[in-house]
C-alpha cells in the first residue's frame, strides 16, 4: 500500500519494475521497455538508464542516509527511480504520493551527503532563475502593472489552474523571452524571463515596482499582518520586508524596523522613504535591547536574522561551500539565530504571531534552531507553513526533525527556482490549544534552572546563562560582536582623531608609529564587522535583486529622523520568559541595594581606618 500507491505517477512505477527486472537478469532494458507498452518509451528507456548510470552514486547516497533502514517500507527500486529523477532528471517530483514524499523529505539530506561527490552535484544545481518584480501597491495597482508592461509589448501570460504548483513552474521553466506571469502563491509578484534587466525601467526608478525575489517575499506573504495592526520588524535592513509588510498593511498600522548596523540602518530608511511607506518608524538599535514592555502594541514579528547566505547562490551546497561554512561560525550564527527567535516568543506579550526566515540551506540555522525552541516554549505553536502557501508546497525541513522538518518550509533553487530560503510560522496557543511539540522533560528542567536561580538570587549572570539560555554560552552571541566592533570602531575613530592633532602639532615618530598601530586595528575590526554582519553587498545584490537597492541609495532621499529611542535600561538578555521577567527586575533590585550597602560598608571601615591612622599620628 505506501510503496505502490495509485498516485505514484505509472512512467516511475514501470521504471522501477523494468530497473529490478534487469538487474535480476530478466532481460535486457530496451527488451523490458518495450513490453511495458507506455506512451513515452523514450522517457522510460531513459530514465531506466539513467537510473543504472548513477547507481553507485545511489547506494553511497542511500548508506549514508540510511533511507531504507529508516523508511523499510519503501521500494529500493522505486526509490532509486525517484532519486535518479529528482537529483539528476527533472529535478522535481510531484509530491502527491507517499514514497514520493517520503524522497522529498531526504532530499536536504542526500544534498549534503552530495558533497562527496561535487562534481554531480554542480550538474544538479546549476539553474536560471526567472527575474522576479514586486509591485509596491503603495504606489500602484497590480493590475495597472501589467496593463503598463503589456503596452511595453510584454505577453501577460496566464496558467490555467491556479492550484497546481507543478504545472505552475513548467510554465515559469518556459517563460518565452517577451513573455511574463503572475506568481501562483503571491498575488503582487510578476515573474520575467531569466536576466531580463529593469535598471533604466521608469517603474522600477519610481519605486512602483521593486526587484525582490520570490523567496524572499515568503516570509513576510506568510506572517500576513493585516491593515492597521502592529508589527515589529526585528532585523530590517535593507528594507525589503519591511516595505512589504508596509504594502501589505496598506500604509496603515504601524511597523518597528529595527538594524543594528549603522550603514544599514542608513539604507533601511533611504528604502522605506523611497517605498513611500510613512507607517514605519526606523530604529537604529540592537533588537535584544529592546524592551517589549515599551512595544506592547506589538502582534506580529518578522525575525529574518543574520545567516550564513548559503541559499542565496545557483550552486548552492557543493561540497566547498558547505566547508567554507566552518562548524564554529555556523555554532555563532545558530547561536545568535536561537537567541534572537526566543527573545521574540518570550518578550512580545501581544504578539500572535512569529515568523523566523533565513537566507540559509543547513538545518543548524534552520530546522535545529526551531527544534530547540518549540521544544520548551510555553507560549507558541509551530504551525505547519504549508498552510500559507495554498498547501501546494512541495519542499519541507529534514526528515531527520520528524514533523518540525514537516512544519518548515524551504525554497530551493532548483526545484522552487528561487533562491534559498527557510520560513518557520509560529502562532501564540491560545484557550485550551497546546504547543504539540513541547518536551515535557526538558522543560521541567528548564523551569528547575530559573527556579534555582531565583532561589539562589546570588547566583552570577553566567550561571543563569549555564541554567536557562538554551545557546551554549561557549558559543559567542554575533550581535554582542558586532556590538563590540562598533564600540571599539568609535574608539579608534576617536583616538586616530587626537592622535592626527599630535602628529601634525608635533609631528612625533611615536605618534605617528601610534596612528599606523590604531589605524591596523580599525582595519581588522572592520573586517571581522564584514565577517558577521554577512557582506551588506552580498545581502542588497543577491537576496534581494539589489539593482533596485544601489538606485534608492543614489537617489539619496531626505531621510527622516525616528521619533522614538531606546531606553539602555531594558532587560537583559538571558534567555528567560516573560513571567520571570519581572522577578529578574526584583533580583536585580535586590542585588544593587546590597552593593549599596556593601559601598557603605566599606565607607565606614574606610573612615574607621583613617580615624585610627590619626590617633597613631597623634
Ligand atoms: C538577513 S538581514 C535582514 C534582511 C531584511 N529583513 C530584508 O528583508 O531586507 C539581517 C539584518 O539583521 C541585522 N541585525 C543583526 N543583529 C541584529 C540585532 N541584534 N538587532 C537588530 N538588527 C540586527 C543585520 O545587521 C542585518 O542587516
Amino acid at each position: 500500500m505506501f510503496d505502490n500507491s495509485l498516485r505514484v505517477p505509472r512512467l516511475y512505477k514501470l521504471a522501477s519494475k523494468v530497473a529490478k527486472e534487469v538487474s535480476e537478469g530478466r532481460g535486457s532494458i530496451k527488451q523490458l521497455v518495450y513490453q511495458c507498452k507506455h506512451p513515452n518509451i523514450k522517457a522510460l528507456y531513459a530514465l531506466v538508464v539513467h537510473t543504472f548510470k548513477k547507481s553507485d552514486d545511489i547506494e553511497k547516497l542511500f548508506a549514508k542516509s540510511k533511507l531504507l533502514v529508516k523508511e523499510p517500507k519503501l521500494n529500493p527500486w522505486l526509490a532509486k527511480v525517484l532519486v535518479t529523477e529528482l537529483l539528476w532528471g527533472k529535478m522535481r517530483l510531484p509530491d502527491k504520493s507517499k514514497p514520493i514524499k517520503t524522497i522529498l523529505a531526504y532530499k536536504q539530506i542526500f544534498k549534503a551527503h552530495l558533497s562527496d561527490f561535487a562534481d554531480d552535484f554542480e550538474e544538479v544545481v546549476q539553474v536560471e532563475k526567472p527575474r522576479y518584480v514586486r509591485v509596491n501597491t503603495l504606489k500602484s495597482s497590480v493590475n495597472e502593472v501589467i496593463d503598463g508592461f503589456r503596452n511595453e509589448g510584454w505577453v501577460f501570460k496566464r496558467h490555467a489552474d491556479s492550484n497546481d504548483y507543478m504545472s505552475f513552474l513548467e510554465n515559469v521553466t518556459n517563460l518565452g523571452p517577451q513573455e511574463f506571469m503572475l506568481d501562483m502563491h503571491i498575488p503582487y509578484l510578476l515573474i520575467f524571463p531569466p536576466k531580463t534587466t529593469f535598471y533604466k525601467h521608469q517603474a522600477y526608478k519610481n519605486g512602483t515596482i521593486i526587484l525582490q525575489d520570490k523567496a524572499s517575499c515568503l516570509p513576510v506573504h506568510i506572517l500576513n499582518p493585516e491593515p492597521g495592526t502592529t508589527v515589529l520588524d526585528m532585523c530590517a535592513a535593507p528594507g525589503m520586508k519591511t516595505t512589504q509588510c508596509a504594502s501589505l498593511m496598506e500604509d496603515t498600522g504601524k511597523i518597528y524596523a529595527v538594524e543594528i548596523g549603522r550603514k544599514r540602518y542608513e539604507t533601511l530608511k533611504k528604502i522605506i522613504e523611497s517605498s513611500g511607506a510613512t507607517n514605519v518608524e526606523a530604529i537604529n538599535a540592537d533588537v535584544l535591547k529592546i524592551s517589549g514592555r515599551d512595544y506592547p502594541e506589538v502582534e506580529y514579528i518578522l525575525v529574518d536574522p543574520s545567516c550564513s547566505g548559503s541559499g542565496i547562490t545557483d550552486r548552492v551546497e557543493i561540497g566547498q561551500q558547505r566547508q567554507d561554512q566552518t562548524k564554529d561560525r555556523l555554532e555563532k550564527l545558530a547561536s545568535f539565530q536561537l537567541k534572537i527567535l526566543w527573545y521574540a516568543l518570550t518578550r512580545f506579550p501581544n504578539a500572535k504571531k512569529v515568523v523566523y526566515s533565513t537566507c540559509s540551506v543547513y538545518p543548524e540555522e534552520n530546522e535545529d534552531v526551531v527544534r530547540q525552541v518549540v521544544e520548551t516554549c510555553m507560549n507558541y505553536k509551530l504551525v505547519s507553513a504549508n498552510r500559507f502557501v495554498k498547501n501546494q508546497w512541495t519542499n519541507f525541513g529534514s526528515a531527520e526533525f520528524g514533523d518540525i522538518g514537516n512544519y518548515c518550509l524551504y525554497a530551493r533553487p532548483d526545484i522552487d527556482l528561487t533562491s534559498g530560503f527557510f520560513v518557520a510560522v509560529f502562532e501564540r496557543v491560545r484557550g485550551g490549544d497546546k504547543n504539540p511539540f513541547l518536551n515535557e522533560t526538558l522543560l521541567t528542567q528548564r523551569i528547575e534552572g530559573w527556579r534555582n536561580n531565583e532561589l539562589a538570587g546570588k547566583a552570577t549572570k553566567k550561571r543563569r546563562n549555564e541554567n536557562v539560555d538554551p545557546a551554549p554560552e561557549e558559543t559567542e552571541n554575533v550581535y554582542e560582536e558586532i556590538k563590540r566592533e562598533e564600540v571599539s570602531e568609535k574608539k579608534i575613530k576617536k583616538e586616530d582623531e587626537v592622535s592626527d592633532t599630535n602628529v601634525v602639532s608635533e609631528g612625533t615618530t611615536e605618534n605617528a608609529s601610534k596612528k599606523k598601530k590604531k589605524k591596523k586595528k580599525k582595519k581588522k575590526s572592520e573586517r571581522s564587522d564584514d565577517q558577521i554582519m554577512y557582506d551588506d553587498n552580498k545581502l542588497q545584490d543577491q537576496i534581494n535583486n539589489t539593482e533596485e537597492t544601489n538606485e534608492q541609495k543614489k537617489s539619496g532621499n531626505v531621510v527622516k529622523k525616528t521619533k522614538k529611542k531606546h531606553a539602555d535600561g531594558s532587560p537583559k538578555n538571558e534567555f528567560i520568559n516573560t513571567d520571570i521577567v519581572k522577578n529578574e527586575d526584583d533580583n536585580h533590585k535586590r542585588k544593587t541595594k546590597k552593593k549599596e550597602k556593601k559601598d557603605v560598608v566599606t565607607e565606614s571601615g574606610n573612615e574607621k581606618q583613617k580615624k585610627k591612622k590619626k590617633k597613631i599620628n597623634a
